[in-house]
């Protein structure tokens, strides 16, 4: 049985607001000129935001070829490419903050938003770098809105046996990957048999980056 999302008993506002990044945003370097920024509880009202993105995203269910076989996506997606209406304005304003506070150091703007849906602990993204684009060759960000149910982001350097890191993105955080992050490094959101509920990822990357 998967318990559902219990959202913050506090956070009655059904407002939604993401605050400011600035000194709040916590960098750490990783080997090969890669790093991480984590900005903690940056969305204001992100229960409602959850609750809204939940029913009004038009959430698809994708199948891939996999060698021989072609199996489930372990995760409902959508994907708002640029000049698409995001599905939330909360997400307008999030896109612009980013960009305020990026723009400058990445060259370029976050354009486009994917979105992921875990159900529960069965869904999953599997070990991968965002090399769609200019990830695969040059540095680049991929900044990450997480929603709902606490899911740990593994990260690990594609060369070398480092234990992976292990960061537990919670309701209304951001994390951005940077640097070469996308390249030097892969990412995973692993399954878990705990009963999990449901989690939201909004996923904001410049143009042509998947
Ligand atoms: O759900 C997440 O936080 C990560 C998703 C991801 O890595 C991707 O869609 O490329
Ligand atoms: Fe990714």
């Amino acid at each position: 049985m998967t318990p559902p999302f219990q959202g913050s008993l506090l956070t009655c506002d059904d407002e939604v607001h993401p605050g400011p990044l600035g000194a709040l945003v916590r960098r750490t370097p990783l080997a090969h000129g890669a790093w991480i920024d984590l900005r903690p509880g940056w969305i204001g009202g992100a229960d409602t935001l959850f609750q809204r993105l939940l029913h009004r995203v038009p959430w698809r269910a994708e199948r891939r070829r996999m060698y021989e076989r072609v199996i489930d996506v372990p995760r409902l997606l959508a994907f708002y490419d640029e000049h698409a209406p995001l599905p939330d304005p909360a997400l307008d304003e999030a896109l612009r903050i980013l960009n305020d506070h990026y723009a400058p150091e990445l060259g370029e703007p976050f354009r486009t938003a994917g979105l992921c849906l875990y159900r529960d602990g069965r869904d999953s993204v599997a070990w991968h770098g965002d090399t769609i684009g200019r990830g695969r060759t040059e540095d680049t960000m991929v900044a990450i809105l997480s929603l709902g149910t606490p899911r740990p982001l593994l990260l690990r350097p594609r060369i070398g046996a480092t234990a992976p890191l292990r960061h537990n993105l919670g309701h209304g955080d951001l994390l951005v990957m940077g640097g070469s992050c996308q390249r030097t490094w892969e990412h995973a959101i692993p399954k878990t048999t705990r009963p999990t509920g449901p989690r939201i990822s909004v996923q904001f990357r410049p143009r042509g980056v998947r």
